[in-house]
């Protein structure tokens, strides 16, 4: 029976029935023979109840190991070769609760997802097992499993219950968080809505694209500012204006109740993170209840009322017997026309926000922290723009399409800084034979349980040397001009930036479109970006090259165990559901002359 109640109350019953199994059954099972044998304790109750539940533990992984690899082996009766089992991380105390906390201490202080690269590399596979508490959760970096997952075998796996329960609250109905019937009801009103003239509707991002830039320049040249705050900002007033007709105008920087709206929208991510890292037991680190309730109720408490508006002009227009049509002109009249639910448009509008605003914000966030980085490649974007532009030309959308280096640029920071770092799928309730692993670590087919919930890693596909070359920790923009596109026009599988298969992502043009516009402006306007040393929060690691760890995959730097970024990386990146910058990114700009 597919389930239904994804409310925190019905996580939190099956949390504590994990957390009854794992520790509570094999302590009443040692208390229960202790009275029977009459056997006293005394100094020895602590360490006995610890060993019974340790080795109780243990015994559960041994059976589910058992029966993994019974159902493995009945999968796979008649292939031909054999079927392995996918890694099962180890961690010291009962129920692998050990591994939360260090997943936890890499997202406080580590690079982003380095803690599953040095699983990935310990266990040399791409693809391992996180149980806890006796539930799995899989993980993998592995392009051809992604591949399977997204678009060869999509129809073995759904979004999923595990996301469900995490993002409930914020996501609820929409988009992003449901499956099946519901699903496919919002894609086929929403797609409509993105293939029109409306994603091209480059006025609509001139208009903001200006505001934000006038900000910019009358900070002057000494002064830094936060860049990525203020492309939120940027990005969030356009995405409100397309989708609700209202914009939210936080570029204004008027304190009037949005700051706590776009709060809590970052909050809320916040949480979702922790929950995912905490895996099934979620619920329990939340004893007084749901956490990202009083965030969700902040930004529900927006939405409604303008989704009540559209419903009762739609009521209104009907009573008049006028003919109700969807002229389309903002997302949300669409959706008034093809619902009548509040909770579904609510629901599918903060979705909406959600996939337009925090991964464009990164897009450009990234792009400009890689010019003051590398201010050959600035000079170079900027030339070609001047060149085909002029100081203040307003292109087309041909004309954006004939920026071959600057879509480049845009490419290399997907590629290196994907801003959906990480997605969800849950296998359906069958098991699966996964297909034979890429080249990082050459496994052969492994086998997926039913119900299982694997987190996809598209960040480390699209940094792995095995798949694109050993510069592949490097910003090079060139690679997708020269010989080395070869490596994705082959295997598209490498860069997944906007997903792949039935559920990509239906604003792919809207965010190549709104970006490129942003670069072209922004590269007329101004030529010189450095990073604002001073104001930057710096990332927390220090380095130590003495020696050299040899990875098989060849993504460790020396001396540590993590990503080759982190050698050169001036910044902090920060993951929630989105990459970001943690702090902000400081810079100062110098105007065109
Ligand atoms: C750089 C910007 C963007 C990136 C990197 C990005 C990335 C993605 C990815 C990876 C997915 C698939 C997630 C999965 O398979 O689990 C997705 C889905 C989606 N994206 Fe985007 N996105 C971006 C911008 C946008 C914008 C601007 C919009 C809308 C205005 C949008 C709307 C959507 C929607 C509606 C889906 C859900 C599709 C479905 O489930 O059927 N995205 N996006």
């Amino acid at each position: 029976m597919a389930r239904e109640d994804f409310s925190y109350e019905s996580a939190r019953l099956r949390a504590l029935g994990n957390l009854t199994k794992t520790v509570i059954v094999p302590a009443l099972v040692l208390a229960s023979l202790a009275k029977a044998t009459k056997i006293k304790l005394g100094y020895y109750t602590i360490p006995c109840y610890g060993l019974c539940i340790f080795l109780g533990s243990y015994l559960q992984g041994l059976y589910r190991g058992f029966r993994l690899g019974r159902d493995s082996e009945r999968l796979a009766r008649g292939r031909e070769g054999s079927v392995g089992s996918i890694p099962v991380v180890r961690g010291k105390l009962p129920g692998n609760i050990d591994l939360i906390i260090r997943a936890l201490a890499n997202q406080r202080s580590g690079y982003v997802h380095d803690i599953f690269l040095e699983w990935f590399e310990e266990y040399q596979s791409t693809i391992i097992n996180v149980r806890l508490l006796g539930i799995d959760k899989f993980i993998t970096m592995d392009s051809e499993h992604v591949k399977f997952l997204l678009v060869t075998g999509h129809r073995n796996f759904f979004r999923g219950d595990t996301q469900k329960e995490l993002l409930e609250t914020f996501l609820g109905t929409g988009i992003l968080n449901r499956d099946d019937e519901m699903w496919k009801a919002h894609r086929t009103t929403t797609r409509p809505f993105f293939i029109n003239d409306r994603t091209s509707d480059l006025g609509l991002f001139d208009k903001y694209i200006n505001r934000t830039l006038n900000h910019i320049s009358n900070v002057g040249p000494n002064r830094p500012i936060d860049f990525e705050d203020l492309a939120a900002r940027f990005t969030i007033d356009t995405a409100s204006e397309f989708l609700f007709g209202h914009n939210l105008d936080t570029l204004s920087y008027r304190a009037d109740g949005f700051d706590s709206f776009v709060d809590a929208f970052a909050k809320i991510q916040q949480v979702s993170l922790e929950r995912s890292i905490r895996g099934g037991l979620w619920p329990l680190f939340e004893p007084f209840g749901d956490r990202s309730k009083k965030y969700g109720d902040v930004i529900k408490g927006w939405v409604t009322p303008l989704v009540e508006r559209a419903l009762e002009h739609k009521r209104k227009m009907s009573e008049k017997g006028h003919q109700i049509q969807d002229d389309q002109s903002t997302f949300l009249e669409h959706l008034a026309y093809s619902f009548d639910d509040v909770t579904i448009i609510r629901d599918q509008l903060i979705n909406l926000l959600l996939a337009a605003r925090d991964t464009t914000t990164a897009l450009l966030t990234y792009t400009v922290y890689m010019f003051t980085q590398h201010p050959e490649i600035l000079a170079r974007a900027r030339k070609e723009v001047v060149e085909a532009l002029g100081p203040d030309g307003t292109p087309t959308l041909e004309g954006i399409r004939k920026l071959k280096y600057l879509r480049a640029v845009l490419n290399e920071t997907l590629r290196l800084f994907c801003p959906l770092h990480g997605s969800i799928r849950q296998s359906r309730d069958h098991g699966v034979i996964l297909p034979p692993s890429d080249a990082t670590y050459q496994r052969g087919p492994m086998y997926l349980p039913p119900n299982s919930p694997v987190f996809t890693l598209p960040i480390l596909i699209q940094r792995n040397e095995a798949l694109w070359g050993p510069d592949a920790h490097i910003y090079d923009p060139d690679r997708w001009l020269d010989e080395r596109l070869q490596r994705v026009t082959s295997n598209p599988a490498i860069f997944i930036p906007f997903g792949a298969g039935p559920r990509n992502c239906l604003g792919q043009n809207y965010a190549y479109n709104e970006a490129s516009l942003f670069m072209i402006r922004l590269l007329q306007r101004f030529e010189g970006f450095t990073l604002a040393e001073d104001k930057q929060l710096p990332p927390p690691w220090k380095m130590n090259s003495q020696h050299t760890h040899h990875s098989k995959r060849g993504m460790f730097g020396p001396g540590w165990p993590g990503t080759k970024r982190k050698a050169v990386e001036k910044i902090w990146p920060g993951h929630n559901i989105v990459l970001f910058v943690k702090g902000g990114l400081w810079v100062r700009v110098k105007k065109a002359e």
